[in-house]
């Protein structure tokens, strides 16, 4: 009995699996867990017979020494926790470099040449075949080099080509449009750095003698890459498909729950922990019978609210499934409405766009009004850019009355334009107040309509009422934020947000803010709406805590990397992009690690 093996462990597979534990901790959820379960007990069984005929035909052994000494099928208890602990790691890598990632927008549709909506993506049959052909040569060739040729030095890289590349290939030709569409920081690197860091464990071992390949079955080559001169070749090719497998088989997970979570026409109802069964149904659906229509306005909405809202961008990755995907659609709507009218040549074109969201309205929210008619007048009368925003808003699960309200909102915006602003139209507190209700407040609303349309809460009516309420408020501290940052960008617009009648106590009117929105009494007022917002804030931020368990995280997420704009003004240090005050990248991501640790 020794404790080698034991020591491998402690020193080098253990200490990175706290490490990637403590840092991806706030961002675990249950999926999560689930996934990680799912692909340890996969690997252990699917591993474990393979393992055993290896020890029992003496192709590596373990000197008796070194091990602990239970063991399972001949197997020692410490090898067996390897497959536990390789797994684990890598998993946890994948998971972390995939966080930011929306897998929706990387499904294909494969259309045939004789498909009504006309060929697509022919090069996918390309990837499918030659994946599919490498793999069934690499084993035939492994075949004829034990079998054929007789050759017993290759035994042991046969045997793990005739253990890997099976299961490679199933994983290939399930997923292998997903695979080759993520990009390389999704798969690549979490394939290539558990690989190298486990090379160089073996390296340890095999000079140690924890492990022995035992000669006669090994081709007796080593990688000499790295200054790894013990490194042999079967080891490094044994570490490098473990981790492959670990990957595409979380790969081909992500790339089910996308298919359930994006087609609501297939009529998945995505449950918070997906069966086997399930994956592998949507799995197995034909890639021709997506809508990908539906997959590049999502992909449209995703840049969209990269490029206009960093804080929401980060917000939105630490959402789930199906309510992520929602809340992207949601924000899309709202910023093309937004730009819409915003960025309208005139105070007409404004209104023609503010007429035209209206009946957009009017008809999405009529039940006796056909998707087809909708469609149809979202084609005719609105520009193609705004396109999928509008036709991807889920309206089924939202009331309309903030949508309108936020019109309203924005129609008061109009008046900014019209008549020379005189009076300009946020007279007083109450009317500040107001208009961030409309165009702030009833975002809030409609995002926590959609938590709970998807999510289970164990509150009634009422409490969910009182929610959306505390939700409502927020949002209104978060557009008194925005506001206090935008002063100078709102200024050149020729709009002041501030109420006349502050601007009145220090001897101010709303033409000299346009005209000069530096100095110190701008200052003054930024911090008393400052201290407005953070006075409502501190009043309705418990509310968040009664939200469904997979909303609160994010939900915080989202509000506190708002509210951090406002520390930063509060503090008076900030970076400037694109003319606003923003917060440095390094601070909203700790601000978001702190607030999901809290969960
Ligand atoms: C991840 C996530 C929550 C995404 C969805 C957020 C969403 C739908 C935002 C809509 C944004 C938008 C374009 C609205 C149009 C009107 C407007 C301009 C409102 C201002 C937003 C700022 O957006 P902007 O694109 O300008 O962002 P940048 O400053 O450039 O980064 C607003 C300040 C309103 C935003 C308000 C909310 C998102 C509501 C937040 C409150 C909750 C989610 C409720 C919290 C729950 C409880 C119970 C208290």
């Amino acid at each position: 009995m020794g404790y080698d093996y034991a020591l491998v462990h402690l020193k080098y597979t253990i200490p990175p699996a706290l490490a990637l534990s403590i840092l991806y901790r706030p961002l675990l959820t249950r999926l999560d867990v689930y996934k990680i379960c799912f692909l340890i007990t996969i690997a252990v069984v699917s591993t474990l017979p393979w393992d055993s005929y290896l020890i029992r035909h003496r192709i590596w052994t373990y000197p008796p020494d070194v091990i602990i000494g239970p063991t399972i099928l001949q197997i020692p208890l410490e090898e067996v926790f390897f497959f536990v602990i390789q797994t684990y790691n890598t998993t946890l890598l994948y998971l972390m470099f995939n966080k930011p990632t929306l897998h929706s927008i990387y499904l294909r549709a494969e259309r045939g040449p004789n498909h009504p909506e006309g060929p697509l993506n022919q090069q996918w049959k390309h990837y499918r075949w030659g994946g599919q052909v490498l793999l069934f040569f690499t084993l035939l060739a492994a075949y004829a080099f034990t079998s054929v040729l007789g050759r017993k030095d290759a035994t042991y890289m046969s045997l793990i080509i005739w253990w890997a590349a099976p299961f490679l290939l199933l994983l290939w030709s399930l997923g292998y449009q997903f695979l080759v569409g993520l990009p390389f920081t999704n798969t690549i690197l979490p394939i290539a750095l558990p690989t190298v860091y486990l090379w160089i464990v073996d390296c340890i071992a095999l000079r140690r003698g924890t492990w022995v390949i035992e000669n006669g079955t090994k081709l007796g080559i080593h990688l000499t890459w790295f200054g790894l001169s013990e490194l042999e070749i079967e080891e490094a090719v044994f570490f490098l498909v473990t981790n492959m497998l670990i990957v595409f088989g979380q790969v081909a997970f992500d790339n089910a729950l996308a298919v359930i979570n994006t087609f609501s026409s297939f009529g998945y109802a995505p449950p918070a922990l997906p069966s086997p069964l399930l994956l592998v149904q949507a799995l197995l659906k034909p890639a021709s019978e997506y809508d990908q229509g539906r997959i590049d306005g999502l992909r449209e909405a995703v840049n969209r609210l990269r490029q206009k809202s960093r804080s929401f961008y980060l917000a939105s990755g630490a959402f789930e499934g199906k309510l992520r995907i929602y809340l992207i659609m949601l924000y899309s709507f709202c910023r093309v409405a937004d730009d819409l009218i915003d960025e309208a040549s005139s105070l007409d074109e404004s209104q023609k766009w503010l007429n035209k969201l209206e009946e957009y309205l009017d008809r999405s929210c009529d039940e006796k009004e056909s998707d087809d008619s909708i469609t149809a007048y979202i084609r005719e009368s609105f520009p193609k850019w705004a396109h999928s925003a509008l036709l991807m808003l889920p309206t089924k699960e939202l009331t309309a009355q903030p949508l309108y309200d936020l019109l309203r909102g924005f129609e008061m915006d109009l008046v900014f334009c019209s008549a020379k602003s005189d009076p300009f139209p946020i007279a007083c507190e109450a009317d500040l107040q107001l208009y961030s209700a409309r165009v702030a407040g009833t975002v809030a609303q409609m995002c926590l309509e959609l938590v709970f349309a998807l999510l289970p809460s164990h509150e009634n009516e009422a409490a969910r009422r009182s929610l959306i309420q505390a939700g409502s408020d927020m949002g209104v501290a978060l557009q008194y934020v925005n506001i206090s940052r935008d002063i100078e960008v709102d200024a050149q617009l020729g709009r002041v947000y501030l109420p006349t009648d502050w601007l009145k106590e220090m001897s101010l009117t709303p033409k000299q803010v346009i005209q000069n929105p530096r100095g110190p009494k701008i200052d003054a007022l930024r911090r008393r709406l400052l201290d407005k917002a953070f006075a409502i804030y501190e009043e309705s931020k418990g509310a968040i805590e009664r939200l469904p368990q997979q909303a609160k995280g994010p939900m915080r997420v989202a509000v506190e990397s708002y509210m951090e704009i406002g520390r930063v003004l509060r503090e008076g240090h900030f970076q400037f992009h694109r003319g606003r005050a923003t917060v440095p990248k390094i601070r909203r991501l700790r601000v978001a690690w702190q607030t999901l640790l809290r969960s």
